[in-house]
């Protein structure tokens, strides 16, 4: 067990953006190194999406997804794998909402509240994004009772459209540690 190893273990969803280089490449690229991370096992994934940029808007598309995760690691662990994972597959940061070859969001977390320089959750952020909320739609379980739910479809109410984000594949990805059937 290292530091940030929990005797249990709880769910977690990541949002995904890419908008640099191959970008549908990059996103299964990020999802093989989390699944393939000791105590993360990727459970499922949502469509990928082609989104304008919101913030900084003079940049490319993005490819935007999210995944449901089952893991055996705290919140803070599991945040330095996907900053690991982002910094492996060459993201440099140099515009805050700029563009970026891949950029991992811990969204929530079962159970879960933090609220530190490092790490904020749920993601302060979520409710407002499109980009965000529409792929977690895919993944969070109709039965999911951690809270999610109910707020994911509220903000969805709020927002009211679909504008600016467009289908763009149905993920094609497999998990290589899950047991076949789940
Ligand atoms: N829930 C969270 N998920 C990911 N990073 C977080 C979270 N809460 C706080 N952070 C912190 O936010 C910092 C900036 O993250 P990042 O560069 O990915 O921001 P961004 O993608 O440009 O903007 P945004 O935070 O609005 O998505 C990171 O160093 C990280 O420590
Ligand atoms: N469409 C879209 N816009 C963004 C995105 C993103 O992933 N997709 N990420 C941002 C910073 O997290 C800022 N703006």
């Amino acid at each position: 067990m290292n530091a940030h190893s929990t005797s249990e273990s709880s769910e977690a969803y990541i949002a995904l953006g890419a908008n640099l280089g191959d970008r549908e490449d990059t996103l299964m690229e990020a999802l093989r190194r989390l699944d393939e991370s000791p105590d993360i096992t990727v459970l499922e994934c949502s469509h990928i999406y082609e989104t304008e940029p919101v913030g900084y808007v003079d940049q490319p598309l993005f490819l935007n997804m999210a995944v449901r995760v089952r893991t055996g690691l705290d919140p803070y662990g599991l945040l330095h794998i996907m900053q690991h994972i982002e910094k492996e597959l060459g993201r440099v940061r140099h515009i805050r909402w700029g563009p970026r070859t891949v950029d991992l969001d811990l969204i929530w977390m079962e159970g879960k509240r933090e609220d530190t320089e490092e790490l904020i959750l749920p993601h302060p952020r979520m409710e407002e994004r499109l980009f965000v909320l529409a792929p977690l739609k895919d993944i969070v379980p109709e039965d999911e009772t951690s809270g999610l739910r109910i707020i994911l479809l509220a903000a969805l109410e709020r927002l009211d459209g679909k504008e600016g984000l467009q289908l763009w594949k149905t993920c094609s990805w497999h998990s290589a540690s899950a047991p076949s059937g789940s």
